[in-house]
């Protein structure tokens, strides 16, 4: 299959690449892993994307999770019009921070109290700030091949962009700094129990992405949440859930609704902004207080609980309180997992599906991906022309095989049923 010709996204790349590192605002768009020139997005309604060159994909990036029900749906576009009508931004409290914040410790069960930021790494790095504050200890465990965000503390082995460009370990991050964050194997407990005991009283707290998801999509094993919660515990740290990416998505609640296991504190983004800029970080009460102004804490933010992130953030939550929405979602993912373990083995190609409701992941792997090391086994090179034959056939994923796919209420069967018979044909191919 000849590639489609896109003269204006590569005018556009060239051009940016002038002005912007890379040509793009966040590493993973420049395509790196797979070569060829980013599409350029021109718009987008429901499940589509249509590019600068005027073709029409299936969209399965959706923004890397905020989008749950589609691109531009109605309630939450004009949720925004409105806002943006009233003014885009004061420095003062707001009702929709009221709102928002209420809707979030309605539904997630271990927030009694939150703190809206701007960004997934805002709110991880303030949370980790808090961890420290409250514990008077310095150093903390995250996994490898987890992502949570940019800040220096969690740019160490770190997964998504980092790990697609081959740079887990950031230059500029102090060696200080990195050598306070430990880094245990995602799913191996054992590995997790060895740090604590190596490190007498000086973890403050431990990330954990419930579900991996930026090393594709790699579910808990049965034990290991309640493993780490049971060690904090017994160690005095701060278990801290990054559901920046699965709150919201794979539950109201987020993953902690899904397994029941309670973390001190939770970092949220994406999908609470509707499509906005935002982020968020939560816990208990008695831990939050230590927030200034509450207490002594310090964290703050120009734009946060900025009035249109609050306000689409409320319109999607709202539409996502709707009963079904979660059961229509897994029933998408369930589909779309089915369709593709057919394909690849018809044209026996070797695919084990990670998922958990709307987000997915398939590895070029003969047997189960529960740990980063099987991640790194899978069959990245062949994943390639995967990716560039689903493109051809109308199908946009992620431009990585450490990204995860998302699904939204916006793809129904016949659009799912689309991107099986696009892997059929990509996969009939590599
Ligand atoms: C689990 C997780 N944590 C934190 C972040 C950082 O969020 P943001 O990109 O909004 O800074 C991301 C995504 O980038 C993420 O997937
Ligand atoms: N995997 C990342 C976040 O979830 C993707 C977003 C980005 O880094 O641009």
């Amino acid at each position: 299959m000849n590639a489609r010709p896109r003269p204006q996204s590569e005018a556009l790349f060239d051009a940016a690449q002038a002005l912007i590192p890379g040509g793009v605002n966040s590493p993973v768009r420049a395509w790196k892993a797979v070569g060829g020139t980013p599409v350029h997005v021109a718009r987008g309604y429901g499940p589509l994307v249509i590019d600068v060159d005027g073709y029409e994909y299936i969209d399965l990036v959706m923004s890397y999770g905020p989008l749950m029900l589609g691109h531009a749906p109605a309630s939450v576009t004009e949720a925004i019009i409105e806002a943006a009508e009233r003014g885009t931004t004061y420095g003062a409290p707001t009702g929709g921070e009221v709102q928002l914040a209420r809707k979030i410790v309605e539904l997630v069960p271990c927030v009694e109290k939150v703190r809206l930021v701007n960004s997934g790494t805002e709110a991880t790095m303030s949370a980790l700030r808090l961890a420290r504050a409250h514990t008077g200890r310095d150093a903390l465990i995250k996994f490898d091949g987890n992502y949570h965000g940019h800040g220096d503390s969690f740019l160490v082995k770190a997964g998504s962009g980092a790990l697609t460009l081959g740079e887990p370990d950031s230059p500029g991050v102090p060696k200080a700094l990195a050598e306070l964050t430990l880094v245990a194997d995602y799913n191996d407990l054992a590995s997790v129990e060895a740090l604590f005991d190596q490190n007498p009283d000086r973890i403050a707290a431990v990330f954990v992405e419930p579900v991996a998801g930026n090393m594709g999509t790699v579910p808990p094993v049965a034990g290991f949440l309640e493993g780490l919660r049971e060690l904090c515990t017994r160690h005095g740290a701060v278990l801290v859930f990054d559901e920046v990416m699965t709150g919201f998505r794979v539950a109201r609640g987020g993953y902690m609704e899904r397994c029941g296991v309670m973390p001190d504190l939770v970092t949220l983004g994406k999908v609470i902004g509707g499509g906005l800029p935002i982020g968020a970080y939560g816990g208990r009460a008695e831990l939050m207080n230590q927030v200034a102004p509450a207490g002594k804490m310090y964290q703050a933010g120009t734009l946060s609980g900025n009035p249109l992130a609050v306000a689409a953030g409320v319109a999607m939550l709202n539409e996502l309180s709707e009963p079904g929405v979660y059961e229509g979602l897994e029933a998408t993912g369930a589909r779309l997992e089915r369709g593709l373990l057919a394909a690849a083995a018809k044209h026996g190609v070797p695919m084990v599906v990670g998922r958990v409701g709307s987000m997915l992941c398939p590895y070029l792997a003969a047997s189960e991906v529960t740990t980063f090391g099987d991640v790194m086994a899978s069959d990245r090179a062949r994943w390639v022309p995967f990716f560039h034959g689903m493109l051809e056939r109308g199908v946009l994923l992620p431009p990585s095989p450490f990204e995860a796919w998302f699904l939204s209420t916006a793809h129904d069967d016949a659009t799912i049923d689309q991107v099986i018979e696009a892997a059929d044909g990509a996969l009939a191919a590599i």
